[in-house]
């Protein structure tokens, strides 16, 4: 039974998620490394693409120190795939009853997209205390988070913003005390890993563990 609580701490304690769209598991090792040659031992793999479940048996078998997680995660199916290949969470753009039972049931750490207070009643519901706020900036950005968050103020709500989160706007989300953590693909966005820009990979996590970092210690 994995502990869910302890699985999202440990998945958010960078305070950036990378999100990628990976097309093959030939790039899986090159990515891992190069995010975790920044520091950056945590990724979010989407289903968005048929070799999501093969990259994360490859990095979560090969790369041990990398909390590796499963994103776009909107079927039970999915799910099974997702904790099957070795995923130790999962992300949603929005949340749905029958995701929240397939993850009940698997006793599996699993973050389902709020993009209005239903959402976050929906899943407070079901005990869920973080979410992925999606589509972030679109969506309002921090003005918006805090509107919809403020009437849930006891109940201890967590946050991962992304859609529209990059190292322009990461310090402000940082700051945000409800952010649990940002997601983004700006890291290693798709062209980055098709293109085997492992340099660039790498010095753009470095930016933002140093600035996730930097902002977290004087807050
Ligand atoms: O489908 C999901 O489960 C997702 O994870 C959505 C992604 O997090 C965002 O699409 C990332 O948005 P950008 O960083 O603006 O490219």
């Amino acid at each position: 039974m994995i502990d869910t609580g302890e699985t999202l701490l440990e998945a958010t304690a960078f305070g950036v998620i990378p999100v990628v769209e990976i097309d093959g598991v030939a790039e899986a090792d090159a990515l891992a490394e190069a995010l975790l040659e920044a520091g950056l031992g945590v990724i979010e793999v989407t289903f968005r693409t048929r070799a999501a479940a093969e990259v994360i048996a490859r990095i979560a078998e090969r790369y041990t120190d990398m909390v590796v997680g499963a994103g776009t995660i909107i079927s039970p199916v999915d799910l099974r795939r997702a904790i099957d290949a070795g995923a130790r969470f999962a992300l949603a753009p929005g949340l749905s009853a029958a995701m929240l039972d397939a993850a009940a049931e698997a006793g599996f750490a699993y973050v389902p997209g709020a993009m209005a207070a239903s959402d976050l009643q929906a899943g407070l519901e079901r005990g869920i205390r973080t979410f992925k706020f999606f589509p972030a900036m679109p969506a309002g950005g921090i003005a918006f988070l805090r509107a919809i968050s403020a009437p849930f103020a006891l109940h201890g709500l967590r946050f991962i913003p992304t859609g529209g989160v990059s190292i322009t706007n990461l310090e402000e989300w940082i700051r945000e005390p409800a952010v649990a953590a940002v997601g983004g693909t700006w890291i290693a966005s798709r062209v980055m890993i098709r293109e085997g820009d492992w340099a660039g990979i790498r010095r753009n996590a470095e930016e933002a563990v140093r600035l996730a970092r930097r902002v977290r210690e004087a807050g």
